[in-house]
Order: structure tokens, then sequence, then C-alpha cells
């Protein structure tokens, strides 16, 4: 049963036994537009505490989460002013240790159980040392704090809105942070669920951390939850001190807040754009500005805070687990969920094997017929095609929401790039694998293509080059454009390949200026390369069907398409050649979506 709001929740998983402070001073934000600069945040100053929930209040577009960006350190650049924790600047990869962040739109792995989600991260973000004893009852209490006891094997994608947002709130606490920052935790839940997930998070200050929440319009019995707030307006802060002190400090500068009326409505409605009572609004700025000295709830900041030195228990290598630890918990995490995918994975084998099956009966024993020479050139482009656009969507689809998952826990300091991405390439491969041997299986034998096993494993190689190709261009399209358009340009990036593999045109019959464009085609490698495992290296005369055969030759074939058995070689190190950088390019892509 999901426990009530007023259940005590049982705290399993450890309390925090030191106090810990987040101070900024001065922060401002700024970020290019053009030739022109705009400032989302100026002159924003406080400090959270340990222990209290604080709130983030404003009206849409004030700069709530643009605030929570850049103090969880996920904004750095164009930042200016200082962050300290306990009144010690700390370095980005430590801040991130210390720091966990839930953003507003919850990126969960869709095939994974919540307990697999809970204990994957408990493998990646917990050191080796620790026991999966530990573990365990690290992601029970996590389960039971959270109320999830129910819906432990469910799949992510079959998990309610609230359910999710406690799923992705309980990822962050596995590594147990001291400061957690909650981007609007309860947009989309209803009045309950919302009381739920907050009392949730007041659980979570009062076992002694920082807990800062951007929060929508809360109801006044929601409001009350909240310690601290933090009012937005324009990039400005309007008031940092505690809730009791809010309406009283207000007043102050003659904003009075009419009887009854919710106080978390009354401060958005001062701070919002339409407030006609701007010079009070200014003065409101000044006062916070003024007063950068005084602490969350106004008391004078000491110089000196007396926390527990920050490094004192804990880690100083950047990640809890070695980077080959990471390699194989995402490897194992992506083959289950691309397993799970059970219509993807099976639409993916039902359609090798189903288009295998029908080439094989378009083409039916055509493979050693002099005869029919033009169209088993056609089978073989043919399956290029089919190859290529095959494996190149399916990971084009599943991708994008693969890689928001990705950037988000890379944040969070889970794992490094190389880890994640060697992972991508190794669990995927095997599918992409077994779908061409399934596909050649049955196309090349139905089809009556030379029955030498040394001929039938370059074609075959040759098929899985094309595919491994497509994968990785598929990856690479997918982490670069965005899915609504990615579908789109992947074939059609890939046309041009197409049109200079020598199939629809002989290479010696392109103008000069376009013959060095087969060398950057892939189509061109795999396509010589499948014709010459097929006709080359001394191919005996073949079969005729009819009175006379013009191709009987296997070499007059390779003369009619201008291929020489000599580059073969060629076209394997081109292959690998473009393989090769298309990694390295992915590699790039990854990094440049993370700054
Ligand atoms: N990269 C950017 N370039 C230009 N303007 C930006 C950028 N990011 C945010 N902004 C602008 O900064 C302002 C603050 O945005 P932010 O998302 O922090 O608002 P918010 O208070 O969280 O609003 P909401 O409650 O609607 O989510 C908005 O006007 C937004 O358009």
């Amino acid at each position: 049963m999901t426990p009530s709001c007023n259940d005590p929740a049982e705290v399993v998983i450890p309390l925090l036994d030191f106090s810990t402070t987040l101070a900024f001073n001065n922060l401002n934000y700024t970020v290019q537009q053009g030739s022109t600069s705009k400032t989302l945040l100026s002159n924003v100053s406080g400090s959270f505490r340990s222990g209290r929930l604080v709130a983030i209040l404003g009206p849409s577009g004030a700069g709530k989460s643009t605030l929570l960006n850049v103090l969880s350190g996920f904004k750095a650049k164009g930042v200016k002013g200082q962050i300290l924790i306990n009144n010690e600047v700390v370095d980005r990869q430590r801040y991130r240790q210390l720091v966990a962040y839930n953003a507003q739109d919850v990126k969960l792995l869709p095939n994974i159980t919540v307990e697999e989600t809970l204990r994957y991260t408990a493998d990646l973000k917990m050191s080796s040392k620790v026991s999966s004893s530990v573990k365990k009852t690290t992601i029970n209490g996590i389960v039971k704090l959270l109320g999830l006891e129910n819906c432990t094997k469910t799949q992510a994608r079959l998990l309610s809105g609230g359910e999710k947002k406690r799923l992705s709130i309980g990822q962050e606490l596995v590594s147990n942070p001291r400061i957690l920052f909650f981007d609007e935790p309860t947009s989309g839940l209803d009045s309950e669920s919302s009381y739920q997930v907050i009392s949730y998070m007041k659980d979570l200050a009062k076992q002694g951390r920082c807990v800062i929440s951007v929060i929508h319009q809360p109801s006044s019995e929601l409001l009350e939850l909240f310690d601290d707030i933090y009012l937005v307006a324009g990039g400005h802060c309007l008031y940092r001190g505690s809730l009791e002190n809010l309406i009283p400090t207000l007043s102050e500068v003659g904003f009075v807040c009419p009887q009854y009326y919710n106080r978390a409505d009354f401060a958005i409605k001062i701070a919002s754009r339409s407030n006609p009572e701007m010079e009070k609004v200014d003065q409101l700025i000044r006062l916070m500005e003024l007063d950068t000295n005084s602490d969350q709830n106004g008391n004078k900041r000491p110089d000196r805070l007396s926390p527990k030195p920050l490094d004192e228990d804990e880690s100083r290598s950047q990640y809890p687990i070695s980077q080959w630890r990471q390699f194989a918990i995402l490897t194992r995490r992506t083959t289950l969920g691309t397993i799970r995918n059970f219509t993807l994975t099976v639409l993916r084998f039902i359609g090798h094997l189903l288009f295998g099956l029908i080439i094989g009966t378009v083409y039916y024993d055509i493979g050693n017929d002099g005869a029919k020479i033009l169209s088993n050139i056609g089978f073989i482009m043919l399956t290029l095609l089919f190859i290529v656009f095959a494996n190149a969507m399916s990971v084009v689809l599943t991708f994008p929401l693969e890689m928001s998952v990705f950037i988000r826990e890379y944040k969070s300091n889970s794992y490094s790039i190389v880890a994640y991405f060697c992972s991508k390439i190794v669990a995927d491969f095997p599918l992409m694998l077994a779908g061409i041997t399934l596909f050649h299986g049955t196309a090349y034998y139905m089809t009556g293509q030379i029955n030498e096993p040394s001929r039938a494993a370059c074609f075959w190689a040759m098929c899985v080059g094309m595919g491994w190709f497509a994968q990785v261009y598929g990856l690479l399209g997918g982490s670069i454009f965005p899915i609504e358009v990615s579908p789109f340009i992947i074939p059609v990036t890939m046309l041009p390949g197409v049109l200079f593999c020598g199939f629809f045109i002989r290479y010696d019959e392109l103008f000069a200026a376009f013959q060095p464009l087969t060398f950057v085609s892939p189509f061109r490698f795999t396509f010589e390369g499948a014709s010459l495992a097929l006709y080359g290296f001394g191919r005996k005369d073949l079969g005729c069907s009819e009175m006379f055969c013009y191709y009987r030759k296997a070499a007059k074939i390779l003369d009619m398409l201008d291929m020489k058995d000599e580059n073969f070689w060629i076209d394997v190190g081109g292959l690998v050649t473009i393989i090769v950088l298309l990694h390295v390019a992915l590699y790039i892509s990854l990094r440049m979506r993370l700054r």
C-alpha cells in the first residue's frame, strides 16, 4: 500500500549527521544571443541550510529553473559569482558528487523495472567496496521511503507520473547526496500525489540534507511543508527567508497580503511582470542585494562556518567505480533494455527473416545463371540497401531517449563518456549481427549464390560491415539531430553515397570531379566487396539457362562493373576507415552534447 502523506516514512538510507550550507554570492548568468548577451540572473545571493526544505517561487520565465541549473552545476558557462559549500569553493567534479539534480521532465529507461533501475544506479554510484547486501538494504530503504513497494517489478514505462517522479528522486538518493535540487517535482501530479512527493522531500531535508525545489503555484497546504522561500522575478531575488517572514517582509515595502489569500499566489503576483508597482519591487530587489551577508533566515552569516571538512570520508576519485566496471554494468543494462523492447527486437528479427524470404523468392536461384547477371547485381544492391536502412533506422528511433538518460546520468557523475560510448557500441552489435546472419542465411542460399564457404563468408562480412556502418551512422544522427528530423536526415544524407556506389553509374563513366567521391562512399566499398566475393578471384564459368549467355565468364561481369580483384582489400580498408571515423565523430558529438 502506498503510504498516506501522514504516515511517517521508515528511513533506512543513512542520515547525514553533519550540517551542510550552500551559499552563493552575487551570481550572474549571461547567455550569448548572436552578437548580444542576455542576462538571465542578476546579482542573486542566498544560502540554504541542511534540515530545511526551500521553495523557489516566481512567475513563469522568472529564472527559477535557470537558478537551479546554475546552483546544481549543470550550467557553468557564462556564470559569474561565488558558490560555496560549507564556506569552501569546491571544484566541479567534487561539487557533482555532493549535489543531485532532479529535472522537471523525468528521464528513465522505459523497459527497466523500478528495482533494476535502482540496482543499476546503486552499482554505478556506490563504491565497489560496498557489499551487495548493503546496496540491497539501501535500495529497499529508498523504495520504502518513496512508497514504491507496489511497483518494484514494474517497468518504468508502465509507472504512473507520480511513481516515475518518485523513482527518479530515488535514483538521486542512492548516492546519499548532501544537497538535492528538484525542478517542479509536482508538475503533472494531482494534489494528493503532489503532497506525498513534497512530504518525501521534507523527510529528506529532516534527515540532514539541503533540499531546494522549484515549485509552481503551490496550494496553501503544500506551501506549509516548506521552511524557506526564495522568490525570483526577472532574474532577481525579491525575497529569501523563512516562510513566516515572507508576508511581513513584503508588507515592509507596502505589499499587504489580503486575509485568507494564498501566500505563494500573493508573492508570485507581486513578482509578475504585470505588477504596476514596480518601484516597490525594485525596493525589494535592492533590499535583498544589500543584504548579501545574511543567511536564508535573515541572520548574519558567520565569517567562517564550522562544518565538517568536505573531504573527510569521501573518495577523491572522479567515479566510485572503475571505468571497466561502468562499461560492464552499462552494457548489461543496455542489453536488457534492448531485449525487453520486445516489439522492436522481434520486428527487427522478423523483418530480416521476412525480407530474406521475399528477396530469396523474387530472385530465386539466379545466383549461378549467366543469363540473369543483371538481376543478381540488383540483388546485391538491394541487400545492401535493406541492411543499411533496417539497421540505421532502428537506432535512430531509440537513441534520442537513451541520450537524454545518458546526459542526466553523466551530469550527475555516474559514469564516463568512454564507458557509455563503448557499452553502446558493444551492446547493440550482437543484435545487428544476428539480424544480418538470419537475412544472409536465407537470401544467400535461396537465391542460389555460389556455395563456397569463403565466398559466402566474404559476402556476409560485407553485409556486416554495411550494418555496422549503418548502426554508427544512425547513432551519430540520433546524437546530433532531434528525433523529429533524424528519420528524415539519415536516409537523405545516405543517398549521395548510394549514387556513387558503382551500381547506378560505372566508376569510369563518372565525371572526373565525381570519381574521388566513390572513395568516401561506404556503398562503393561494400558493393564492390560483395560483387568481388561472388565473382572475383578466379570464379569458374557460371551456368546458363538460355542458348547463349554473354556473362558466363565472371571476369566479363567484373569488367562490365569496372571492378578488379586487387580492389577487394582496398574496399575492406576503406570501409573500416569510414567506420572508425564515424566512431570518432560519434564520440565527439557525445562530448559536444554534454557541454
Ligand atoms: N539559453 C537561453 N537563451 C536565451 N534565453 C533563455 C535561455 N534559457 C532561458 N532563457 C530565458 O530565461 C528566462 C528564465 O527561464 P527559466 O526557464 O529559468 O524560467 P522559469 O522561471 O523556470 O519559468 P517556468 O516556470 O515557465 O519554467 C526565460 O525568459 C527564458 O526564455
